[in-house]
């Protein structure tokens, strides 16, 4: 027997649409990322796939995108649990810079060590200043960072990968993860199994259900990378997202 795990990343938000670096800045879906999401759960439908419960981050163009794609599947009823565990990567004093303007200014190496490397973090964020969540409810009391890279990403998702997803798998519910590239980046590095140098070459697409088959005893993939239900458009997406900044 298998578990089945969806991960969703959001549509295409309007900091994407901008080439800014977004990271917990919370910004909305673009309208382009509305339909992307509206599609997901299409594609869910299409493909019977039935997610029982729904987590996501407690950023509204995962939430947006979750909500958009459960209720295109007639899903929007299901439960769901939100941590900022799986909130995007918090991108330090890059969040609200443009993507290619730090590239120019900084060079391709440094540029790609920021956004792909697996344990350097970008600077890190000025409290108080304009794109700062220290001061946002949401995270009161909460150990939040000031920079992250994906490994930190991976040590703070993790724990609410083991207490509060695998026990809902276990409990053989079909769970869908609605969150962010680089948070998704680090479950996929997980479950996959994939070395630090190869995660900096993997990029996901924006709005496309990535579905695991989990093998029940090892939780690990039975279809190693998981399936996108458009393989032909991830595709594609894949190579935009790769190229973002130049
Ligand atoms: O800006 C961000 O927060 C992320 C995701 O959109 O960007 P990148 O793909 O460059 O890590």
């Amino acid at each position: 027997m298998t578990y089945t795990l969806v991960l969703l990343r959001h549509g295409e938000s309007e900091w994407n649409a901008k080439n800014l670096f977004t990271g917990w800045v919370d910004v909305p879906l673009s309208e382009k990322g509305t339909e992307e999401a509206k599609r997901g759960g299409a594609l869910l439908t299409e493909a019977g796939v039935s997610p029982d419960v729904l987590h996501t981050s407690l950023l509204r163009r995962a939430i947006t995108t979750a909500n958009l794609a459960l209720d295109a599947a007639d899903l929007h009823w299901i439960p769901v649990k939100r941590s900022w565990r799986l909130n995007e990567r918090h991108y330090g004093d890059l969040q609200g810079k443009d993507k290619k303007q730090v590239r120019d200014q900084y060079g391709e190496e440094q540029f790609m060590l920021w956004r792909r490397s697996y344990d350097v973090p970008p600077p890190e964020i000025e409290l108080g200043s304009e794109y700062s969540q220290d001061a946002d409810p949401r995270y009161a009391g909460e150990p939040i960072p000031r920079s992250e890279a994906l490994k930190q990403v991976l040590d703070r998702a993790l724990p609410y990968w083991e207490s509060e997803i695998v026990p809902d798998l276990k409990a053989g519910r079909t769970v869908l993860v609605a969150a962010h590239g680089n948070s998704l980046r680090a479950l996929v590095k997980h479950l996959d199994g994939v070395d630090d140098e190869t995660i900096a070459g993997l990029n996901i697409p924006t709005g496309i259900p990535l579905v695991y088959e989990l093998d029940e005893e090892t939780l690990k993939p039975t279809n190693p990378g998981g399936t996108y239900l458009d393989p032909e458009a991830a595709k594609d997406a894949i190579a935009a997202v790769a190229n973002q900044g130049k």
